[in-house]
């Protein structure tokens, strides 16, 4: 689904991503991790096009990633971005409204009538009360929801979600996870991304690329990654790893030094 082979980018002569390779396949949920300043996010932004590569290619369902037009590649891929959200004035039913601007013309009008789409949305991601609110009357959690939404309005193949989770609490970081899942399965997206926390990160991925000075260390199962050793060399700090009693993927206990 998507390919990224020997992609480097450089800011200010400095090298932040290195001759990095790998690949995500269709129906995949992929994670992203590494300590704060590995290049993440720019890994984000380059999968995403935001960003241009200074070297190597990304190839998108077999075309070159440069081949596709803006709003072609907005119909392939879909980014979550919290701080993108317009902040004043606009209600919520408008936001998810906005993911329709792939498919409408200059007018702003499309063929397929796409209220029950927005609707059914809604529903889903437990917004539809909210729909006549302004983002600037709701909560940090509510507004990951409708971020969430006008994403899924835009109806991608590829979800690229840049810390999705950063100011929910443990129960809406769950819950904003399981409605990302959900999507996935039912629709075969391919998901990528970007997670500081470890632990959701086996929970909710099938495999991991751990980053580090924008190198990878290693891409496999959350099993193969995240292991005491690898995660102490580039973190700094050297976890307890056991297994979930359920779910059956390594999760980690932080030690103080
Ligand atoms: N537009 C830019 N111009 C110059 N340097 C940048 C730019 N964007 C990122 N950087 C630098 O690139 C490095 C990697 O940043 P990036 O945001 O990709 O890391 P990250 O792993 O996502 O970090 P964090 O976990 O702290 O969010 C950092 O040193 C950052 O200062």
């Amino acid at each position: 689904m998507i390919q990224i082979q020997h992609v480097s980018k450089t800011y200010d002569n400095r090298s932040i991503i290195k001759d990095i390779s790998f690949q995500v396949e269709k129906g995949e949920s992929f994670g992203i991790i590494g300590p704060n300043g590995s290049g993440k996010s720019t890994l984000l932004k380059l999968c995403s096009g935001i960003e241009k590569s200074n070297k190597g290619t990304i190839q998108i369902n077999g075309n070159q990633m440069y081949t596709y037009t803006k709003r072609q590649l907005a119909k392939w891929i879909g980014v979550l971005q919290q701080e993108a959200l317009p902040l004043i004035g606009f209600s919520v039913r408008e936001v998810v409204e906005m993911g329709r601007y792939p498919y409408q013309n200059w007018m702003g009008s499309e063929k397929q009538d796409t209220e029950q789409l927005i609707t059914d949305i809604m529903e889903k991601l437990e917004i539809e009360p909210l729909k006549n609110r302004t983002l600037e009357q709701l909560s940090g959690g509510e507004r990951q929801r409708v971020a969430l939404g006008k994403v899924m309005a835009q109806q991608p193949q590829i979800l690229m979600l840049d810390e999705p989770t950063t100011y929910l609490d443990i129960g809406h970081q769950v819950q904003m996870m399981d409605y990302i899942r959900n999507w996935q399965t039912q629709n075969q997206l391919t998901v990528i991304s970007v997670l500081h926390d470890l632990n959701l990160a086996a929970m909710y991925c099938d495999r991991l690329l751990l980053l580090h000075e924008g190198e990878i260390v290693k891409v496999g199962t959350p099993s193969e990654v995240l292991k005491s050793e690898l995660i102490s060399q580039v973190y700094g700090t050297e976890p307890i790893v056991f297994t979930h009693p359920e779910l059956n993927v390594p999760q980690l206990l932080l030690k103080s030094k």
